[in-house]
């Protein structure tokens, strides 16, 4: 595999991944539209939106699985490297750049164990410990230090997302949240810089979705990884995001703290459907519900 040269433009220290001008057309419709934003550092950055505003579509350009039709996507990952993630494949985003994402629905290996999923995410560096030959495999060379430290980085993982005593059961037999905990554990597993997670509290209860929440802040401070999420569930959005951008109809429509958006007009419009004509009047209900 060819390394890409690392060609892209410095970003300010405290900042992580820098979005510009991102454009997505399929055929004639225009799913993202000339939106910019940056993910800082340690920060939880929110991407929300109603329905069909466009955030799987630029999750899916920052992850690879969408190459975008204009715009450049800078990650200053690993190392302090630069990458500009639309030139990568998306197997280079995960493994060079450091960037690993969850999907909406569960893509957990049901049918091995909570342990072996997580020993699964770390394959990369065990068949490079294995120098990729079958005497690496049988024991020679760094391969039995290297499996050993995976094992143990699984388990530390399993431990703090409150599984360790599940270690051996088939992924498929635990209950929904801490499934989804196991998918955002295994996707730790592979050393990110970014954590890019799709709906992660989506059918939760209030007990698993507070737990989520716990798991993501501890990331934050204990990891200092940054988490990049879409979520509809704005309980969770308020609680724990540093950052949060709107889109509507593909268009960034306001970039800020979770209260700053909370109370701008043009998002409870969008919300609530209103017509750009009428933001104006929304505004001046909320400033006098606010007097
Ligand atoms: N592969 C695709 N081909 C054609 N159109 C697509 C494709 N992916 C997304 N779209 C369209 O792009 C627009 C934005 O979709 P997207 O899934 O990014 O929105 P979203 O904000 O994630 O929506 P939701 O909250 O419902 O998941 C929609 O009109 C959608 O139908």
């Amino acid at each position: 595999m060819t390394t890409p040269p690392a060609d892209a433009p410095k970003l300010p220290d405290d900042t992580l991944l820098r979005v510009e001008h991102l454009t997505m057309r399929f055929g004639g419709l225009t799913a993202v539209d000339d939106v910019s934003f940056d993910v800082k550092r340690g920060d939880i950055t929110a991407l929300i939106g109603p329905n069909g505003a466009g955030k799987t579509t630029v999750f899916n350009c920052v992850t690879g699985f969408y190459k975008p039709t204009v715009g450049r996507l800078t990650l200053n990952g690993a190392g302090g490297r630069g990458w500009l993630l639309e030139r990568l494949r998306d197997h280079q985003i995960s493994r060079l750049a450091g960037v690993a994402r969850t999907f909406q629905n569960i893509r957990l290996f049901g049918g091995m164990t909570a342990l072996e999923n997580l020993l699964v995410a770390q394959h990369a560096p065990l068949m490079k410990a294995s120098g990729m030959t079958v005497l690496g495999v049988l024991g020679l060379g760094g391969f039995n230090k290297a499996e050993a430290a995976a094992i143990e980085k699984a388990k530390a993982w399993l431990e703090r997302i409150g599984l360790i005593d599940r270690a051996d059961d088939p992924a498929a037999d635990l209950p929904y949240g801490d499934q989804r905990r196991l998918e955002i554990a295994r996707a730790m597993c592979t050393d990110p810089v970014l954590l890019c997670l799709d709906e992660p509290a989506a059918g939760l209860n209030p007990r698993e979705s507070g737990d989520l929440n716990a798991l993501l802040r501890s990331i934050r401070k204990e990891d200092g990884v940054a988490v990049l999420l879409i979520e509809h569930d704005m309980s969770v959005v308020m609680e724990i995001s540093d950052h949060v951008v709107v889109l509507d109809y593909g268009k960034k429509i306001s970039d800020g703290t979770p209260q700053a958006v909370r109370e701008d007009p043009k998002v409870i419009a969008a919300y609530l459907g209103v017509e750009d004509e009428e933001v104006e009047a929304v505004e001046r209900e909320i400033e006098g519900a606010q007097a």
